[in-house]
């Protein structure tokens, strides 16, 4: 372990974030009422131009009047190349409710990117003397982003979690895909005649987790994009899970169980853990550091492994 201790990010449970456009009041209810653990109302990429002005104001009735009950309250702004994020950023903070707990920041391909919203949301609180103070969520979708990754996972204070955006990533990166997430036709291997499917995706999940895990900020699978693949979201999902990441949008309803169901430790896998820290606590009596648990090596390190299930199991059974 370096001498630097590695930071726990925020606890609370963010196994699915449910999206919904800002501009289709009807859903509002439907997704305070979803078991996601974080709502993402949205003004960008699923709202038209010419609705902007009216989902942002849509959006700001809703921290009023909508009750959200315990979910992480968090908005879509605008990217920061777009004409829009400021008054994104401006009426939100002066006029939504204290209900808003966060800001999502898409397309950051920098530090500076998240510093300048931070600057501008601080100032506001300050004028407006808002007693919550705003967390933010970035995602990585672009080739800058994903090359400043870490940079970004440490610029801010208010930084709570990061998400992979697949859509704007593989256009950002060229990718010769039109999918938003799994299995891609194309990225496959050869041996002896047969096809290995591989995951494109991985590298970018892998590089999210380390930077998250190193700052302290929360790492979230985002959008599966076809919402009639149980299967196909299942399998990300447990991808993502494997790798270190707590959580994955949802961008239809029916996806929030998916995600919940892999994101959520299984009582098997809880149990197991248990049994782990059981044989390891029974070592140590004994002046073990290492010891077998079911015909394999457990050590110090599979109690930190067991805790990670354990800890992630109590904080969503609050
Ligand atoms: C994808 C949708 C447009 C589908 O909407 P719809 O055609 O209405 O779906 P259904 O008829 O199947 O709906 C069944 C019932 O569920 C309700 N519903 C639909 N969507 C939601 C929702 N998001 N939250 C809660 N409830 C919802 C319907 O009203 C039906 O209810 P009922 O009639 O009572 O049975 C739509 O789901 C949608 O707009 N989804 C979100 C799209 C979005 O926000 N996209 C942005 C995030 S993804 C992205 O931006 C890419 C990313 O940035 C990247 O780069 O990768
Ligand atoms: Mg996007």
């Amino acid at each position: 372990m370096s001498f630097r201790i590695q930071p726990t990010p925020v606890a609370r449970p963010n196994r699915c974030q449910l999206f919904g456009p800002g501009s289709r009041t009807a859903l509002f209810e439907k997704m305070a009422a979803s078991d996601a653990d974080v709502i993402n109302l949205d003004l960008e990429d699923s709202v038209a131009p010419s609705d902007k002005d009216s989902a942002r104001a849509n959006i700001i009735a809703a921290t009023h009047d909508v009750d959200w009950g315990k979910k992480h309250l968090s908005v879509r702004i605008n990217g920061l190349d777009t004409p829009f994020w400021y008054r994104d950023v401006v009426e939100l903070l002066e006029q939504a409710s204290d209900r808003l707990d966060q800001i999502m920041i898409p397309k950051v391909g920098c530090a500076a990117d998240v510093y300048a919203v931070d600057a501008l949301v601080s100032s506001i609180e300050a004028a407006k003397g808002r007693k919550k103070r705003i967390s933010f969520e970035v995602i990585i979708e672009s080739a800058a982003g994903i090359a400043h990754v870490e940079e970004i996972a440490a610029s801010s204070p208010r930084l709570q979690a990061m998400s992979l955006g697949a859509a704007d990533f593989a256009a950002s990166m060229g990718m010769s895909t039109t999918g938003i997430g799994g299995t891609q036709e194309n990225y496959y291997m050869l041996r002896e005649g047969a096809q290995y499917w591989s995951d494109p995706w991985h590298w970018a999940q892998s590089a999210i987790v380390a930077a998250c895990r190193t700052h302290g900020v929360l790492p979230v699978d985002g959008p599966f994009g076809d919402f009639s693949d149980d299967e196909g979201f299942r399998a990300q999902a447990r991808r993502s899970a494997t790798l270190g990441m707590v959580g994955k949008w949802a961008i239809h309803p029916k996806q929030v169980a998916l995600a919940n169901e892999v994101f959520t430790p299984s009582d098997a896998a809880v149990a197991e853990a248990r049994e782990i820290l059981a044989a390891m606590e029974a070592a140590k009596a004994r002046g073990e550091g290492a010891t077998v648990y079911k015909g394999r090596l457990v050590d110090i390190a599979s109690i930190k492994q067991a805790e990670v299930i354990v800890r992630q199991s109590e904080m969503i059974a609050g």
